[in-house]
């Protein structure tokens, strides 16, 4: 039977990644999706300003909206500090699985949990099921109409903290409007746009970066 697209991003990590070097599997992926088959992953250019916020956040617990293959998770996962968490929620079963295998491939299990399911049955367990008290970054890269109502049920749920950061991907392409008019409108956050483009392309696409303010 055909592979799909993400079999064959993970056979790619496989074959040209180290095992247990989770920057050699997030070079693999984008040499993947440049030389061979585009996919939605946050990418390297927009990569660089997501390792520049989780640098300066350097977060203690991390939740991520949307894990497909695991390119933003390991990437994100490679830079915390040895006790820090990523909780990655992924409704898909199949994407979840090759997420496992390519976080695995990483050496990089200890640190994430990929949670399986939707994510608005899931983030008002966070507490009780994963000892979640709050958030300290969150990174939005799910159905672009899910990331407003995901983030007022975050808000609703009590995981966000004053300071808490909010990195959405896609704000431009495909585009997140509801959303960033609400980040960029409400009292509640104070909002910054980070330009760059669509993974792989020349199109304009960026990140918009939300500190919550209690
Ligand atoms: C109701 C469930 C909500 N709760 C949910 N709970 C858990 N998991 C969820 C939920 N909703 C979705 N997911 C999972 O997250 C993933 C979904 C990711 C979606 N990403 C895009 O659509 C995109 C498109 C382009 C793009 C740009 C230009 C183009 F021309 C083509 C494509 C670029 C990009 O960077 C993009 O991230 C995964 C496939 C899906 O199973
Ligand atoms: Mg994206």
């Amino acid at each position: 039977t055909q592979s799909t697209r993400p079999q064959r991003l993970l056979h790619a990590v496989q074959k040209n990644a180290t095992k247990g070097d989770p920057r050699s599997v997030v070079k693999a992926i984008d040499n993947f999706c440049r030389q061979k088959e585009w996919a939605m992953n946050v990418g390297d250019e927009k990569g660089c300003i997501l390792d520049s916020v989780v640098s300066e956040v350097n977060p203690v617990t991390v939740l991520e909206l949307g894990t497909y293959c695991g390119y933003s998770t390991v990437r994100i996962a490679s830079l915390l500090p040895p006790r820090a968490k990523i909780i990655t929620l992924e409704f898909n079963p199949d994407y979840a699985k090759i997420a496992r295998q390519v976080i695995a491939w990483a050496g990089l299990e200890d640190k994430i949990q990929v949670v399986e399911g939707p994510s608005g049955e899931w983030i008002p367990k966070m507490k009780e099921q994963f000892g979640v008290k709050t958030f300290d970054l969150v990174f939005l890269d799910h159905w672009k109409d899910r990331y407003l109502p995901d983030t007022k049920l975050l808000e609703d749920c009590g995981l966000l903290r004053k300071g808490t950061i909010l990195l959405a991907d896609n704000v431009i392409c495909p585009g997140t409007p509801d959303y960033l008019e609400y980040v960029r409108n409400s009292p509640r956050y104070k909002s910054q746009y980070f330009k760059s483009h669509l993974e792989y392309t020349k199109a304009e696409d960026g990140l918009e970066k939300s500190v919550f303010l209690g």
